[in-house]
């Protein structure tokens, strides 16, 4: 017996709530629980992520859309209804496409190759992260085992995503320059799909829970699936930010890129590690600037104004103290504790290290 999943209580009381009311506990769901909501996003769409950690995202998520529609051929086959069915194939077409170079996978193929992938590479999903597996195939289980009703009401974080991808396109346009409109092309189609598809599944939902058990299995459904988003973004920052323990086997910075974007990558760049010892380039420096009584960073041609912080760490940063280390430090100045210190400092030097003031 599988230990069940955190389920939150339709009513105190167990009533049953009018449909409104459980759209409004389902809706309540996404707001405290739906991955915009996730660390990794909120660096992803702020421009904090440097090439090689966008290339993890989107490495990793492809094996979400990959088996998403082998998740909709699930829901489809448990489908006893032809009008039923005749609606939710359309998920299929949309990611499989009716001829080969069509469709979302492509489409997500095309946003890994315009970050530097080879496609082949990504489709044999061999650098995913473990966990990006199991969180995945997770989601397809439950559609295979669970009622109709529960493998509807999993889909239902798709009400939520119209928001999230707007703001994600505009912030990676805004904040990268190896982005482009078409590499994130998949998002376009994304923003009429998901409502489209969301409505009918709430309106499936209000229609098809009508006992307060089944209210609070909809429910239960879908804080697994956000459960199931915020695992995989939990696994991209513990890997790729910090601590950026990479498990073995799952891919490594310069592995499965085309030729020219494995060249591009110049030597001593790339996603720092908390066990990455880190150093000013030459020719950058670390300055008083009395005149306005604060701290930069004087690089050829360049300043930048330091806050407290970012001084505390580079009077640490000496070409022989890891990053770990220098968490280490700062965790016992400032009697903090050192892993939350560390992802705050990989951030931050990762951002250095993408404005070429900072190198390994
Ligand atoms: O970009 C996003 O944040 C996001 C979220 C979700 C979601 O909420 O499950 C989906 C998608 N994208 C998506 O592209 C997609 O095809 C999709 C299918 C499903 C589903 O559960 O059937 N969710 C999502």
């Amino acid at each position: 017996m599988t230990a069940p999943f955190p389920t939150p209580v339709a009513d105190e009381a167990q009533r049953l709530l009018t449909p409104e009311e459980l759209e409004a506990a389902l809706r309540d769901i996404g707001a405290r629980r739906y991955h915009n909501l996730h660390p990794f996003h909120r660096l992803l769409h702020d421009g904090k992520l440097n090439k090689d950690q966008v290339r993890a995202w989107a490495l990793n998520r492809y094996y979400y859309q990959a088996m998403i529609p082998v998740k909709d051929a699930a829901v489809l086959a448990r489908m006893e209804d032809a009008s039923l069915r005749r609606i939710w194939r359309q998920r299929i077409v949309d990611h499989d496409g009716d001829h080969p170079g069509d469709g979302g996978i492509e489409r997500w193929l095309k946003l890994a190759e315009g970050v530097g992938f080879r496609r082949d590479y990504v489709e044999s999903t061999q650098g995913i992260l473990s966990a990006t597996r199991f969180s995945v195939d997770a989601y397809v289980h439950f559609v295979r085992e669970r009622s109709l009703l529960e493998a509807i009401a999993s889909s239902l974080t798709e009400m939520f995503s119209p928001t999230i991808i707007s703001e994600r396109v505009a912030g990676m346009l805004k904040n990268y320059d190896f982005i482009t409109k078409d590499t994130l092309a998949y998002f376009d189609k994304r923003l009429t799909q998901a409502p489209r598809d969301a409505e009918f599944a709430i309106e499936y939902v209000k229609q098809h829970a009508t006992t307060p058990e089944l209210q609070r299995k909809a429910m239960a459904a879908l804080t697994f699936k956000c459960n199931v988003l915020w695992t995989q973004l939990d696994a991209l920052y513990f890997s790729y930010v910090a601590p950026g323990l990479t498990p073995p086997d799952a891919w490594t910075p310069g592995t499965g890129l085309v030729p020219e974007a494995a060249v591009a990558q110049a030597p001593g760049t790339g996603t720092l590690v908390a066990t990455d010892v880190p150093r000013l380039p030459r020719g950058v420096r670390l300055r008083r600037d009395e005149v306005r009584g604060q701290h930069v960073l004087l690089a050829p041609e360049r300043t930048f104004d330091l806050d407290d912080n970012a001084v505390a760490v580079l009077s640490l940063v000496d070409g022989s103290r890891s990053v770990h280390d220098i968490a280490g430090a700062l965790a016992e100045q400032f009697a903090a504790d050192r892993t939350v210190i560390e992802a705050d400092v990989l951030v931050m030097l990762n951002d250095l290290a993408a404005k070429r003031v900072l190198e390994r």
